[in-house]
């Protein structure tokens, strides 16, 4: 798992996908061209494809989708790519932590559990790691909101939620999810729960655009304390990352509502909201060289299709609870404290609970 940050990228080779990652049967494969010509074969032979795409700086949560692809399919396929479309002009594309190394270590070290867990139907075959030219070949459009080129977007679900603080993000995501589809031609696609509006966002691509491919969402996996697991994680420093928790538990406090048979989303979300109250307020009165700030983005109870607020839980569809965090810069260093990766600048965090149907 990767755990560092460095400024590494993968190194450029010759893209004739005959790289390998050292010590693995793992092709590196760079190019479009690359990529089909990997591809073929396994569709004459009858051999499906998983792909699970990310921006690398794996962690266990990433890993945990590739077992899941390795289990039910003959050769998974990983993609890293950080998209520069889904990032805000403001957000943090030069700052995103790239740890290819350790991407490729752990990619490597995966594959050897997987070679050896009988139960597993394939492995990692291919890494697919393209640059931005081979991404977008008429030229990268830009990261503005009015930015003209081929974008596929999808509304009105893009717009909600992370839609609304993220205006480009989901026209980011459905864009280069749409040309990786197409470049991978999978069977089927993998997606954490952790990014549960991504996962409504691609469920609609691949319906409306009658891509045949089947979307499998894997849980969310969290440290120990709760904290899902996330490659911006990176940023928070100790100070921060001992109060980022406070997302979950607010959640969790409308959950237990929930399961306590409330179904209103004032009580639910009440529930969610006291908690966040009392914890900035807890970190407040400890100063500015020992407390920690966040701001709230959203507490929301929505439709588990649309992710549209609902009032009431329709008990037969069940609901979304979610929530995103912005946790500011801490106010006060300490001398010698760690304050994060690129030195802690404000990081954004999401999680999610659904709320399942009644029985
Ligand atoms: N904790 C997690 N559990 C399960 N899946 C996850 C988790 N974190 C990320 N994923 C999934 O991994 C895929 C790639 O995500 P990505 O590379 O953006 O990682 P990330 O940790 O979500 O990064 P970021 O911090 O930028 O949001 C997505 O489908 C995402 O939902
Ligand atoms: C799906 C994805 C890889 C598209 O860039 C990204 O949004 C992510 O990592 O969740
Ligand atoms: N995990 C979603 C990628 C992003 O926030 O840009």
């Amino acid at each position: 798992m990767a755990t560092a940050c460095s400024s590494s990228s993968p190194s450029r080779g010759g893209g004739n996908g005959l790289e390998k990652l050292p010590n693995s049967s793992i092709r590196v494969l760079r190019t479009v061209p690359s990529l089909r010509r990997w591809r073929r074969p396994h569709t004459i032979d009858q051999r499906t494809v998983a792909l699970v795409p990310t921006m690398g700086a794996l962690h266990a949560g990433h890993l945990s989708l590739i077992r899941a692809a390795a289990r039910a399919n003959h050769h998974v396929v990983v993609s890293i790519y950080v998209n520069p479309a889904q990032f805000g002009v403001r957000e943090d594309l030069a700052s995103y932590p790239v740890t290819w190394e350790a991407d490729a270590a752990a990619l490597v070290k995966l594959d050897r559990e997987l070679a050896d867990d009988g139960e597993n139907l394939g492995r990692i075959s291919a890494v697919f790691v393209p640059g931005t030219g081979e991404m977008y070949p008429a030229g990268f459009p830009g990261q503005e909101v009015g930015s003209k080129g081929s974008f596929v977007t999808i509304t009105p679900v893009g717009e909600l939620l992370e839609g609304r603080t993220r205006p480009t993000f989901f026209r980011g995501v459905a864009t280069v999810c749409m040309k990786l589809f197409n470049i991978v031609q999978p069977e089927k696609v993998y997606f954490g729960q952790k990014d549960v509006q991504q996962t409504v966002v691609i469920r609609s691509l691949l319906r409306d655009f009658m891509l045949p491919i089947e979307l499998v969402v894997e849980p969310t996996t969290r440290a120990e304390d709760g904290l899902a697991l996330s490659s911006r994680n990176v940023y928070l420093g100790a100070r921060r990352r001992a109060v980022a928790t406070v997302l979950y538990r607010a959640l969790r406090a409308a959950e237990d509502a929930y399961k306590n048979g409330a179904q209103g989303r004032m009580t639910m979300l009440g529930n969610a909201n006291s908690i966040l109250r009392h914890v900035a307020h807890e970190q407040k009165a400890l100063g500015p060289d020992k407390g920690v700030r966040f701001e709230v983005d959203y507490i929301s109870l929505a439709d588990p299709d649309t992710m549209q607020e609902v009032n009431v839980v329709d008990p037969a569809k069940g609901a979304i609870l979610s929530g995103a965090i912005k946790m500011l810069p801490v106010e006060v260093p300490v001398v010698g404290e760690d304050l994060g990766h690129d030195g802690g600048p404000a990081v954004r965090l999401i999680d999610n609970i659904i709320l399942h149907p009644a029985e």
